[in-house]
C-alpha cells in the first residue's frame, strides 16, 4: 500500500446486518496473478490472462516487470496481456521498485533478478520494510547474487535492499530451513536463468503454483516425492512460451465469506469458482472439522488447478485441536479461523505457528489484541492462539481495532463485527485493496 500524504487511515464500523445468501464470485488467486505476471514477462509471445487479481500488491508486480521491459496492458474488458522480453531479457530498472506492502512480489523479484546482469533497488511501505528478507538473501547469495539490505539484525536485513544479480549464477541444491513457498519461489525463479539445474528440498510441503505454472509455461522441471519430502528440480537457461491463462478465484479470499456465511444465523452462501488446491484448502478442512457446512459443487479445473463453486450454510460449529502440519494449507487464512472458533463452541487450540509472526504484521499478537478488545476469550501463547469460543453468542463488539497495515487483519475483523452486538470498528480499511479491493462492497451487498 503506498502511503502519500493524501491518503489518510480511513476507519470503519462493521455490523451485523442480516444473513448471507445469494452467490457471489470472489476476485483471482493472489499467488497466481503474481506468477502470470511474472512468467509472462519472461516468456516468448503474448500471454493473455483472465481473472487476474487487481489489487495493490499484483498491481506493483505489472509495474516491476514493466520497469524491466515487459509489455503489459489491460484491454477494458479487463483482460490482461503480458508481451514478455525472454529469460535472460530483464533490463535494468531505471528506479527502485516499490513494492508496496507485498511480500511475495518482493520475494519472488529478488530471485528473478539474481540470475540476471541487472541491478534493482526494493523499497516497500512500513510493514514490509519489517519483513524478513534473510530468508531469501541466504540461497540467492549462494548462487552469486550480491545483496546489501538493511538492518542485518532483523531476520537477516531487510528493505530496503539492493540487489545485484549474477550471470552467470551458479546452481545450487538448497533444502528450506522454514516452510515458505515465496523461499522456495525465489529459489526455483533463480534457477530459471541459471545454467545447470537447480534443485529445492521442501521438508513440508507448500503451496505448489510456481511448480505448476512454471511447468505450464515450458520449463524443464521434475517433483519427486519420498516420505513427504518434496525434491524440486529445474533445468535452466529455460525457454517459457507465452500461454492464455484464467486465474481461479482466490480461496484466501473466500476464507472471509465463508466464515461469514458459517456464523451468521440464516446464511446460505455460494461462491462461485473457488481455488481448492489442496495445498491451499486447509481453511476448508478444518471448518468442516469444527461442524461447518461446506459443499463443493461443480468441481472442476481452471487454469491447471482444482476449483469448485462452495455452498455454504450457517453451521453450529465446535472448538478443535488444529493439526500444526495443516498450517502451510492454510497459512494466511489463521486471523479469520481465529474469529469463527471465537464463536465456536468450546476450545480451539493452535500451535506451530511461528510465521505468523512474521507476515504484514504480527498475526498472532494482533488478533489475539484485535479479539480480547471486542469480548472473546483468547490466549496468546509462543505459537498459536487458545480460544475459547461462545457457543454461538454474539460478541461485545468495540474497538477501534489497529490494523497494522494488515488487510487480513482489517477483513477478519470486519467478519467479526457481523458476530457482534455492537459492531466492530476497523481503524484503517485501506489496507484491504492489497488483497480484495471489493470485499466491501461484497460484503455490504451480501449482508443485508
Ligand atoms: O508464495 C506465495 O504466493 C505466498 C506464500 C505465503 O508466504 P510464505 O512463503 O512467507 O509462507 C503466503 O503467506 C503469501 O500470502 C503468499
Ligand atoms: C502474507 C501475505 O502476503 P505477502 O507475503 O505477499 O505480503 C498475505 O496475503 O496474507
Amino acid at each position: 500500500m503506498s502511503e502519500t500524504p493524501t491518503s489518510w487511515p480511513t476507519p470503519r464500523k462493521f455490523a451485523g446486518a442480516g444473513p448471507l445468501r445469494g452467490t457471489i464470485r470472489v476476485p483471482g488467486d493472489k499467488s497466481i496473478s503474481h506468477r502470470t505476471l511474472m512468467l509472462g514477462a519472461l516468456a516468448v509471445g503474448k500471454t493473455t490472462i483472465r481473472g487476474l487479481l487487481e489489487g495493490e500488491d499484483v498491481l506493483a508486480t505489472a509495474a516491476a516487470m514493466r520497469a524491466m521491459g515487459a509489455i503489459i496492458e489491460r484491454s477494458e474488458d479487463g483482460v490482461w496481456s503480458v508481451r514478455g522480453v525472454g529469460v535472460g531479457g530483464l533490463l535494468q530498472p531505471v528506479q527502485a521498485l516499490d513494492m508496496g506492502n507485498s511480500g511475495t512480489s518482493t520475494r519472488l523479484l529478488m530471485g528473478l533478478i539474481a540470475s540476471h546482469g541487472i541491478t534493482a533497488t526494493f523499497i516497500g511501505d512500513a510493514s514490509l520494510s519489517g519483513r524478513p528478507m534473510g530468508r531469501v538473501i541466504e540461497p540467492l547469495s549462494e548462487m552469486g547474487a550480491e545483496i546489501t539490505a538493511s538492518r542485518p539484525e532483523i531476520g537477516g536485513g531487510t528493505l530496503p535492499l539492493m540487489v545485484r544479480g549474477s550471470l552467470p549464477a551458479v546452481p545450487i541444491t538448497y533444502r528450506l530451513p522454514v516452510a515458505s513457498a515465496q523461499v522456495k519461489s525465489a529459489v526455483l525463479l533463480a534457477g530459471l536463468n541459471t545454467p545447470g539445474i537447480t534443485t529445492v528440498i521442501e521438508p513440508v510441503p507448500t503451496r505448489d503454483h510456481s511448480e505448476r505454472m512454471l511447468k505450464g509455461f515450458g520449463a524443464d522441471l521434475s517433483v519427486e516425492e519420498a516420505d513427504g519430502v518434496r525434491t524440486i528440480r529445474i533445468r535452466g537457461e529455460a525457454e517459457l512460451t507465452a500461454r492464455d491463462i484464467e486465474v481461479p478465484g482466490d480461496p484466501s479470499s473466500a476464507a472471509f465469506f465463508i466464515v461469514a456465511a458459517l456464523t451468521v444465523p440464516g446464511s446460505d452462501l455460494i461462491i462461485e469458482n473457488v481455488g481448492l488446491n489442496p495445498t491451499r484448502a486447509g481453511i476448508v478442512t478444518v471448518l468442516r472439522a469444527m461442524g461447518g457446512n461446506i459443499e463443493p459443487l461443480n468441481q472442476r479445473e481452471v487454469g491447471g488447478e482444482p476449483v469448485a463453486d462452495l455452498r455454504v450454510r450457517h453451521s453450529a460449529l465446535t472448538g478443535i485441536e488444529v493439526d500444526p502440519a495443516l498450517a502451510p494449507s492454510m497459512i494466511d487464512e489463521f486471523p479469520v479461523l481465529f474469529v469463527a472458533a471465537s464463536v465456536a463452541s468450546g476450545r480451539t487450540t493452535t500451535s506451530g505457528l511461528e510465521e505468523l509472526r512474521v507476515k504484514e504484521s504480527d498475526r498472532l499478537t494482533a488478533m489475539a489484541t484485535a479479539l480480547q478488545a471486542i469480548g472473546a476469550r483468547v490466549t496468546e501463547t509462543e505459537d498459536g492462539l487458545l480460544i475459547d469460543g461462545t457457543g454461538g453468542e454474539l460478541l461485545a463488539g468495540g474497538g477501534p481495532i489497529t490494523t497494522h497495515l494488515d488487510h487480513r487483519i482489517a477483513m477478519s475483523m470486519a467478519i467479526a463485527g457481523l458476530v457482534s452486538r455492537d459492531g466492530v470498528e476497523v481503524d484503517d480499511t485501506r489496507p484491504i485493496a492489497t488483497s480484495f479491493p471489493t470485499f466491501e462492497t461484497m460484503l455490504s451487498e451480501r449482508a443485508s
